[in-house]
């Protein structure tokens, strides 16, 4: 349902995507990781529109919805109303579907978004993409700043979305071991390219996870990160 094809986005003259490709199915949920400025956030915002491509296509097929990296809550605002606002593009703007998937937050509707702690901002942003009624929602670092036990309950709520609503997800995430647990599929992304890409249990074994998150791989090694590693 999304096809990304040799995709190249830019920030001026800098490259921050070159010519990627990445198909996502319907109802799949695909990991996105990497290291720090390998273009994950900038695929995930090309993917919603925010930024543009040089070259190359997104397509989707259906409704896309994105929780930002930092929540951006709406502070001053209640939880209700920064609900309301990720719906504003739906007809009949409706809470119950979201109170039934995060039933915590019907209880806090009515509270200022400042006034939440780091995991329920996280659950009203995951709330306010839903209100959206997407096909594809794309998580960027669902994790961040969040306690073990916080990240746990989020994760559940995604598998249930996932599983009851067929809904497909992309999550960057820095927390490889929550997103390959979470995700059937990973993609490793290295300078603005896929280096590997699989089922996620082989994908955490391989050299580009290792390169990425562990740095033990030698230099020689290290050069030869251009050519995509097909995990199986
Ligand atoms: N607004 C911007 N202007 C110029 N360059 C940018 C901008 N945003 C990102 N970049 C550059 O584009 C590249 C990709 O950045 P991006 O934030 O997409 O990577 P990332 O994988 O999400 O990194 P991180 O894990 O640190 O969030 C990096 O080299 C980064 O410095």
């Amino acid at each position: 349902m999304l096809h990304i094809d040799d995709l190249v986005v830019r920030y001026g003259s800098a490259v921050a995507i070159d010519g990627l490709s990445l198909h996502v199915e319907a109802g799949e949920m695909v990991a996105l990781v990497g290291p720090n400025g390998a273009g994950k956030s900038t695929l995930i915002n090309t993917v919603t529109g925010l930024l543009s491509p040089a070259s190359g296509s997104v397509r989707c097929e259906g409704r896309v919805a994105q929780v930002p990296e930092g929540r951006q809550m709406f502070a001053d605002m209640t939880v209700e109303d920064n609900l309301l606002l990720g719906g504003w593009s739906i007809r009949n703007r409706d809470l119950s579907e979201v109170f039934d998937l995060l039933p915590d937050l019907a209880g806090m509707r009515r509270r200022k978004a400042g006034r939440l702690s780091g995991g329920q901002q996280q659950m009203v942003a995951v709330g306010r993409a839903l209100m959206a009624r997407p096909d594809l929602l794309a998580i960027d670092e669902l994790s961040l700043g969040l306690a073990p036990l916080v990240v746990a309950e989020l994760a559940g709520h995604l598998r249930v979305l996932n599983r009851e609503r067929g809904t497909a997800v992309l999550l960057v995430e820095q927390e490889v071991g929550l997103a390959f647990d979470v995700c059937a599929r990973a993609c490793v992304l290295e300078a603005g390219r896929v280096v590997a890409s699989g089922p996620s249990a082989s994908v955490a074994k391989s050299d580009a996870v290792r390169r990425a998150y562990f740095g033990d791989l030698g230099q020689e090694e290290a050069g030869q990160a251009t050519m995509t590693e097909a995990v199986t």
